[in-house]
């Protein structure tokens, strides 16, 4: 194996007797930046879990950190779920909670309360814009404000890798612009971002400022897409 964050060697992931994805090997080097792409079903979810412990592969071996995953035990698992920021689909929320209480909840779950932590919560919150919303409860959220929570709480912890599972679904082509701009912020900041997505408008416009590679999966393999998208 090489030096990749993330190493996936020969993964194939199977459930009810069938297979979603077979033989895959890719390395997600440093600092890297993906597109994860394909048709909706093709098992983009699917992969990124895989690549932060949330399912393990049937067959093959996935590394994280020059970790095996399969073999991590809770502790270490904690640990790598804190270097490794997933922004979800669906990107639920606590209700009853506000906005900077819903992303502080890392920050708490990990023990890490101190002053400085509140500091840096605060400094996120203007960072994806949302300086003046911090009180707000998530039903009064816009999608797009939802989204750039969503964001913000996954990268609390300052981890090294940001996977993000469709982040600007439910958001317009302006919004959807900026928070791929954050994302690529990310990225300039040293961290290894994928973003899952079947928006191939989305990832044309974003070439211009990144250089990415695009990764798609089709008929259960994945394949590094050429610049004909
Ligand atoms: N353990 C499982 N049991 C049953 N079905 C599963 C399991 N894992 C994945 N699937 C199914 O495999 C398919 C792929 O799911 P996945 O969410 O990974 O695709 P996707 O490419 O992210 O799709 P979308 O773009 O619609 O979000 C789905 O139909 C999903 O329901």
């Amino acid at each position: 194996m090489g030096a990749g964050v993330i190493e996936l060697e020969n993964v194939s992931y199977g459930y009810g007797g069938g297979e979603l994805l077979s033989d895959v090997s890719v390395q997600l080097q440093p600092g890297s930046f993906h597109f994860l792409t394909g048709p909706s079903g093709a098992g983009k979810t699917t992969l990124l879990k895989l690549c932060y412990g949330a399912l393990l592969a049937s067959s093959g071996r996935i590394s994280a950190f020059g970790q095996d995953i399969a073999r991590l035990d809770r502790d270490q698992m904690a640990l790598l779920r804190r270097r490794i920021g997933v922004v979800h689909q669906d990107c639920r929320f606590l209700d009853h909670m506000t906005l900077a209480e819903n992303v502080a909840l890392p920050l708490m779950v990990s023990g890490r309360t101190d002053e400085s932590r509140r500091a840096d919560l605060a400094e996120l919150l203007t960072w994806v814009g949302l300086g003046s919303r911090m009180d707000a409860l998530p039903p009064e959220l816009s999608g797009g404000e939802r989204q750039r929570a969503a964001l913000a709480r996954a990268v609390i912890l300052s981890p090294d890798v940001v996977l993000a599972d469709e982040p600007t679904g439910n958001v317009d082509w302006e919004m959807s612009q900026r928070l791929m701009q954050l994302l690529i912020e990310l990225n300039r900041m040293g961290k290894t971002v994928v973003i899952a997505t079947h928006d191939l408008s989305l990832i044309r416009a974003a070439k211009s400022h990144v250089q990415a590679r695009v990764l798609r999966i089709s008929q259960r393999r994945l394949h590094l897409a050429g610049a004909d998208l």
